[in-house]
């Protein structure tokens, strides 16, 4: 039995510049087996570098990158890791079947055909040539080449990017029913919803660095906490700004009074002791849109 204890992914001080740029500037980062991990950044934020160091198709400036303890190359080559990338065509002239049946071919301990394009809901696709694929079918051939192998740790790289509504809700019901069994998944997504929804952990990235990590809610409470809304009547906003864990006080929608908070418990206490007429109270975190964008954009702080 494969050896698989340990840290599913450990990378450690890992940096890589081309040229002038320094795409990726000493990123650690540890996923336990069974983790869900998204990797989410602006475009140029990393996130591909980091993963192509992470399955050994570049060679790290400085640093480490650890699969179950073995060096990329060879977790490879175990078989330990399935990966779904966004470059890379897919070999014409032959059906699915074929191409899933080849792929796992090269590996010690592929699972059926059937199982691999079952997995990917594509049973249907079995003889289809490659070259007669829509783009979210090729998409979902690429994830079956990603699963025949029966990998510990899946590594996408925007695995839906291609797929509409529909057809990346179905992909993520398949991903759940993979990662109910222990599997490790690390993605890069643009789409936050995505990452909210699916991931055990968050990982933010800007400019090379780690700038956040936690779960979906941690992130949003990173940035300024939670607003509370109220209708007040005569709201004086400068005195309700001075209240114990409010930073800022405004006018909202429908007459209504918000406070951004970065204590929202303190703030509801304050509040409630010192605005008794204060009614229809609402606590809301900010959504993980509103913490991308703080924590990713140039010149904010972390
Ligand atoms: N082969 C390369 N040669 C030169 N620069 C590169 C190369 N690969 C990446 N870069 C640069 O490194 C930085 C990080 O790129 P990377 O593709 O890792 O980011 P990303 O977060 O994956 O972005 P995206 O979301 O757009 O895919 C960018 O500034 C990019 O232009």
């Amino acid at each position: 039995m494969t050896n698989t204890s340990g840290m599913a992914v450990r990378l450690d001080g890992l940096t890589k510049s081309f040229g002038a740029v320094r795409a990726v500037r000493g990123v650690d980062l540890d996923i336990a087996p069974g983790e869900v991990v998204a990797l989410l950044g602006p475009n140029g934020a990393g996130k591909s570098t980091t993963i192509d160091m992470l399955l050994g198709l570049a060679r790290p400036d400085h640093g480490s990158a650890r699969i179950f303890g073995r060096e990329p190359q060879a977790a490879v080559a175990e078989g330990l890791v399935g990966a779904m990338l966004q470059a890379g065509t897919i070999l014409p002239d032959v059906t699915v079947g074929e191409l899933v049946d080849l792929f796992g071919s090269l590996h010690k301990k592929p699972i059926p055909v059937e199982e691999a394009l079952e997995r990917a809901g594509i049973a249907d696709l079995a003889k289809r040539p490659t070259n007669k694929l829509s783009g979210g079918q090729i998409q979902r051939v690429r994830f079956a080449l990603a699963v025949v192998t029966d990998p510990e740790l899946l590594v996408l790289d925007e695995p839906t990017v291609a797929m509409d509504v529909e057809a990346r809700r179905s992909f993520w019901t398949t991903m759940h029913e993979l990662t109910a069994t222990g599997r490790t998944v690390l993605f890069a997504t643009h789409y936050l919803a995505e990452a909210d929804e699916y991931a055990d952990r968050v990982v933010l990235m800007r400019e090379g660095e780690i700038v956040a990590d936690g779960t979906a809610a941690q992130i949003k409470s990173r940035v300024a906490g939670r607003s509370i809304s109220m209708t007040l009547e005569h709201a004086d906003l400068r005195r309700l700004a001075e209240l114990p864990g409010v930073d800022e006080a405004r006018h909202g929608r429908q007459g209504r009074v918000v406070l951004r908070c970065a204590d929202s418990d303190l703030a509801l206490r304050a509040l409630l002791a010192t605005y008794p007429d204060a009614v229809d109270i609402e606590v809301e975190s900010v959504d993980l849109e509103e913490a991308f964008l703080a924590l990713t954009s140039v010149g904010s702080t972390s």
